[in-house]
């Protein structure tokens, strides 16, 4: 392995996906997942999540921009690229009639260097299940399957497309510890998910898309602090909003009243709660109601899919995107 594939064992450059009819599902993406790293992309339906991780499996040509996996065009090179990667697809697709333990050894001819196929079951929590018919699985057990077949190969890289779906918190959990063991043994995962505890509890850095372009990127606390915090409370007897501190000097992005309720929007949580709390100290008034919290990933998700149509995209910074 050369140092470039070491830094970034996935790259994506000016990526873009058209389909039948000239629909541009993908439009531009630039993105790198480093060796041992988790990066989630997330975004809304349809936003081109799928679209763009075909291409990474070397699934369809991109009609522009450069994909490398581990140092190699996964389309074209498909034979240097597809014995290092680990595949789950939202849908597996496996005949109902043959049982987990017939559909893994089946899967496991297909691979070179298979592991025992009673191992990845076993990893995956189907140990019990290896005489069971496909069709009589459950969904999540199915999707456990997906997962047990994607880690056949032993894969230095994942690509994992909303690999908890349909699982319940348990097992929802327990993919999650087996993708943290992964990552930690140096797998590189690159996962697709609609939950954003999922994406904030496991992914080294987050790529938010919005109609086939990444509209914020960054680690989930940079993501998070691209939203601003909220802070409110109510205002004391015989006080008006302006009686406060001067709001514009605050980094007070919006605010509003409601009766005695003040709500504050801001990018400077520390300065504007401090420059409120001294206030109030010093006019000797309490602050009743008070809450400050920053935004969480679903309000940062949220609102970056609102203001995505309308912005450029940007790092969680606010810098040019490039995950
Ligand atoms: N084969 C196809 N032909 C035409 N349009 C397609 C095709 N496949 C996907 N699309 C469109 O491309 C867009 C992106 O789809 P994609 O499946 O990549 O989104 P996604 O982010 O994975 O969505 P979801 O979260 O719903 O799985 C959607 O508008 C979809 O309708």
């Amino acid at each position: 392995m050369n140092a470039n594939e070491h830094d970034h064992v996935i790259e994506v450059t000016d990526l873009k996906r058209v389909y039948g009819g000239g629909f541009e599902a993908v439009r531009g993406v630039t993105f790198h997942v480093k060796h041992g790293e988790i990066l989630a992309l997330l975004g809304t339906n349809g936003a081109g999540k799928t679209s763009t991780v075909e291409l990474l499996e070397g699934l369809a040509r991109p009609a522009a921009g450069r994909v490398r996996v581990l140092g190699h065009d996964p389309f074209t090179e498909r034979d240097a690229v597809r014995p290092r990667t680990g595949v789950m697809l939202q849908e597996g697709g496996f005949p109902s009639e043959l049982t987990v333990a017939e559909t893994a050894r089946m899967w496991a001819g297909c691979v070179s260097g298979a592991r025992p196929y009673a191992e990845v079951l076993d990893l995956v929590g189907l140990a019990a299940k290896t005489g069971v018919r496909v069709k009589q699985l459950s969904g999540g057990e199915r999707r456990r399957l997906d997962l047990a077949l994607a880690l056949l190969g032993d894969p230095e890289v994942l690509f994992l497309d909303e690999p908890t779906t349909g699982l319940d918190a348990e097992g929802r959990r327990d993919t999650w510890e087996l993708v943290r063991a992964l990552r930690d043994a140096g797998t590189t995962v690159l996962l697709t998910t609609h939950y954003l505890e999922e994406a904030e509890g496991l992914a080294d850095r987050l790529a938010i898309l919005h109609e086939g372009r990444i509209a914020v990127s960054g680690t989930p606390a940079e993501v998070t602090a691209s939203q601003p915090a909220r802070i409110s409370f109510e205002l004391p007897d015989g006080y008006f909003v302006g009686d406060l501190p001067p709001l514009d000097t605050l980094g007070i992005v919006a605010h509003e009243t409601d009766g005695r309720v003040v709500r504050l929007r801001t990018h400077e949580l520390q300065r504007a709660a401090t420059a409120l709390l001294v206030w109030a100290e010093r006019a000797g008034v309490e602050l009743r109601r008070l809450d400050m919290r920053s935004a969480s990933l679903e309000e940062a998700f949220l609102g970056i899919a609102r203001q995505a149509s309308a912005s450029a995209p940007r790092t969680a910074r606010g810098e040019a995107v490039a995950a």
